[in-house]
């Protein structure tokens, strides 16, 4: 086969320094990368008929898009209404058409006869205005229409990809290519896939239906006319060329760019560097703006006018590969039919007024002919592109998760949960994604119910690993981990993930208000504030709550930001907040930073207070296994000192599990410490059994007492 597939999924690897398939082009600082088109590519056609197979190969998901606007609220009348609007428009063109042919005939009979019908003159003007009133009426009411059709169709497809993005676990989440397929799947051009695919499809038959209309009213006008069938054979074909030169260029394959200029790379690393408003401290305290500027004017100067954005070279590329040699070679077809017309008055110089009105038609036709059969084409690609993407959209939905979900309900037994359960690893070795290296290695131990179990160990050692297959966010490679006796693998994720409670050393702070922020912990009682507030006591963030202007409805990073035009200077808030210039420097995709201003400490225990939310809160709490990572990294000795003692003193009997850096405070009432190192368990047993083994905890123990001697 050998021919290049235009869009959809596509099997290989794109290798740009495979010179037999890809074409290399300089374009300033940046190399083009592009698969060569194979020859057959110029037959007219052809790539649409790929296109076309392609089309029908995505049907099934247009069908059940369809079925899924269907079921939106009167989305069926709105479509019927702009469809209707859309063919009644295109037809409006060939009314026009018509009108103009008629003008010709009292041409004719003035120029026989020496007479006008004077009334039909007239009814043939106020035809052609009306016609041009329609078209505009229909263009507004189809604009009135498109709006809500296109709101309620984007809100329902909005619904649908927080489903698809929702459903998603880690390794999946982070895979780039589900990434690149979540993002094809959402918007272009700011309204839904699903609603330009239906336009497009409406916009390229109401096309072909002003084609067809316009081309046999135009047939019925010219026939009767010397050369007439010639001539409007002509004006066609000129415009039918279009295919030729559009065939060609409307399909471009594969391609990709980078750049290898070290000065450009470094130009954009300064130009970030200075507008980022998270370096600004660094970048003032290390007295970098004279050092960095005249770097920048030495970059640009030796750069010159090769310093452009790809975007911008990309598409002057592009318009100069438009002025292909076809394109140049067919343009003197396009001035045939008035070369006949001129042969035709100098023979016949009676029917000139007639021909001059005719020509007029003709060419002002064509012209229209050629916009309308390049739209065509530009639309059999877009909907191609578009219906690849419908097919994106429901693909999604149907993405297999890495991890798979187990069949055994769990726990057995509820009420014994809360006495703690067994966990227990066994021979357990694990690579991330991706990665070579062993992130865990061989590890075994066995934590029986209602026990504390902590892991110290170096940065990197694989501590935190170890709590994140407990609740799957990954599989092991190799061994088992079990909870009560089960497999984890073969429980339903739902119930192991409800029956642990866990807090990550790079625990995040969701763009929801506070209160959302902690009732998640439990999202079954999210709206309880009493237990919000009791929450927010027991993991120490109850103070810095009260103390927030809005309290539990504080946002810490507002996820909506304000717009707004050019300032007056002296407004430095509004709407309460501050106001955010970052828009205004130029670099969109910029966060401002309108977060209240939090420390680590605090952030911590608002993330404790989730946590507790979750296991320690609710009386019928359905957790017993606590999970938590350095959970006390940023608190002040006081604060590790209050929290570890509530731990102990809420927990009940459930079985705990901790990762850590320090020696002491913990690790003395652990049942069980491990003691990591390069992915291995190195040392197990208690704080007394391990000092008295005078191995590498013992030693670490020893260095952490000291500083404090
Ligand atoms: N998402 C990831 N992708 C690839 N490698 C990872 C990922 N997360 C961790 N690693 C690697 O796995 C190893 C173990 O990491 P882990 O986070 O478990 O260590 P840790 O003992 O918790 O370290 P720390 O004390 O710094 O928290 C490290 O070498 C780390 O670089």
């Amino acid at each position: 086969m050998g021919r290049r597939r235009i869009s959809g999924k596509r099997k290989g690897v794109f290798n740009p320094d495979d010179a037999t398939r890809i074409k290399h082009t300089r374009l300033g600082v940046w190399d083009l990368y592009e698969e060569k088109a194979p020859e057959v590519e110029h037959v007219p056609g052809v790539s649409y008929w790929e296109r076309y197979l392609e089309i029908r190969r995505d049907l099934p998901y247009v069908w059940t898009m369809l079925k899924d606007v269907g079921s939106i609220r009167s989305c069926w009348s709105l479509l019927f209404c702009y469809a209707t609007i859309e063919a009644f428009t295109s037809l409006l063109p060939a009314a026009n058409l018509w009108l103009k042919g008629q003008m010709i005939k009292i041409v004719q009979v003035a120029v026989d006869t020496r007479s006008v019908d004077k009334l039909f003159l007239t009814q043939i003007t106020i035809g052609l205005t009306a016609v041009e009133l329609l078209l505009r009426i229909s263009f507004y009411s189809k604009t009135s229409i498109s709006r809500p059709l296109s709101a309620r169709i984007k809100q329902f497809y909005s619904g649908h990809l927080f489903h698809a993005n929702a459903r998603l676990d880690v390794p999946t989440f982070d895979d780039a290519a589900i990434q690149r397929q979540l993002e094809a799947a959402s918007n272009v051009q700011g309204t839904s896939v699903a609603w330009s695919t239906l336009k497009n499809v409406f916009t390229l038959l109401a096309v072909i239906l002003q084609v067809t209309s316009q081309a046999s009213v135009l047939w019925q006008v010219l026939k009767d006319q010397p050369d007439g069938p010639l001539l409007a054979f002509l004006s066609v074909a000129y415009s039918l060329s279009e295919i030729f030169t559009w065939t060609g260029q409307a399909s471009r394959g594969v391609w990709a760019a980078t750049t290898r200029s070290d000065d450009f790379i470094r130009l954009q690393g300064l130009k970030r560097l200075v507008v980022d408003a998270t370096h600004r401290k660094e970048f003032v305290s290390g007295n970098l703006a004279q050092y960095t500027l005249s770097t920048f004017r030495e970059l640009a100067s030796r750069l010159g006018e090769h310093a452009s954005d790809f975007r911008e070279v990309y598409r002057e590329h592009l318009q100069l590969e438009r002025l292909s040699i076809w394109s140049l070679a067919r343009l003197p077809f396009g001035d045939l039919p008035q070369i006949v017309f001129a042969i035709r008055a100098v023979q016949q110089p009676a029917t000139i007024p007639v021909t001059v009105a005719s020509l007029n038609l003709i060419t002002h036709t064509s012209m229209s002919f050629s916009h309308q059969i390049y739209q065509v084409f530009q639309q059999t690609g877009t909907i191609a592109d578009s219906v690849a993407s419908v097919r994106k959209l429901y693909e999604v939905l149907e993405l297999p998760n890495k991890i798979e979900d187990g069949t055994i309900p769990f726990p057995e037994d509820a009420q014994k949960l809360k006495e703690g359960v067994t966990l227990e690893f066994k021979n357990v070795s694990f690579k991330y994604p991706g990665t070579n290296t062993y992130a865990l290695q061989n590890v075994s131990f066995k934590l029986l119910a209602g026990q504390l179990c902590v892991i110290v160990g170096v940065n990197g050692s694989g501590k935190s690993t170890i709590l994140k297959l407990i609740v799957r966010l990954y599989d092991p490679e190799d061994g088992q981990i079990l909870l009560d006796g089960h497999d984890i693998e073969t429980l339903k994720l739902n119930d192991l993930r409800q029956a642990i409670s866990v807090l990550f050393q790079d625990y995040t702070h969701f763009p929801l208000s506070i209160r959302d922020n902690i009732g998640l912990g439990d999202p079954a009682h999210a709206n309880d504030d009493d237990r919000i507030r009791l929450a927010a006591k027991l993991g120490g963030s109850e103070e810095i709550i009260n103390r927030l202007p809005n309290g539990l409805d504080t946002y810490l990073d507002r996820p909506v930001k304000d717009h707004y035009s050019d300032l007056p200077e002296g407004t430095k808030t509004l709407f309460g907040r501050p106001v955010d210039y970052s828009g205004v420097r130029g670099f969109g995709e910029m966060s401002a930073s309108t977060s209240t201003g939090l420390s680590g400490g605090q952030m911590q225990r608002l993330a404790v207070s989730r946590t507790f939310m979750r296991s320690v809160v609710s009386d019928d709490s359905q957790v017993g296994l606590l999970l938590f990572d350095e959970p006390s990294a940023s608190l002040d000795p006081t604060a590790e000192h209050d929290l570890f003692a509530r731990l102990r003193e809420l927990r009940g009997s459930k079985t705990m599990l901790f990762s850590s850096h320090r020696f002491g405070n913990l690790t003395r009432h652990a049942d069980l410490i491990l003691y990591m190192d390069n992915a291995q368990v190195q040392e197990t047993g208690t704080h007394e059994e391990l000092l008295k083994r005078q191995g590498e905890y013992a030693r670490i123990w020893g260095l952490q007492a000291q500083a404090f001697l």
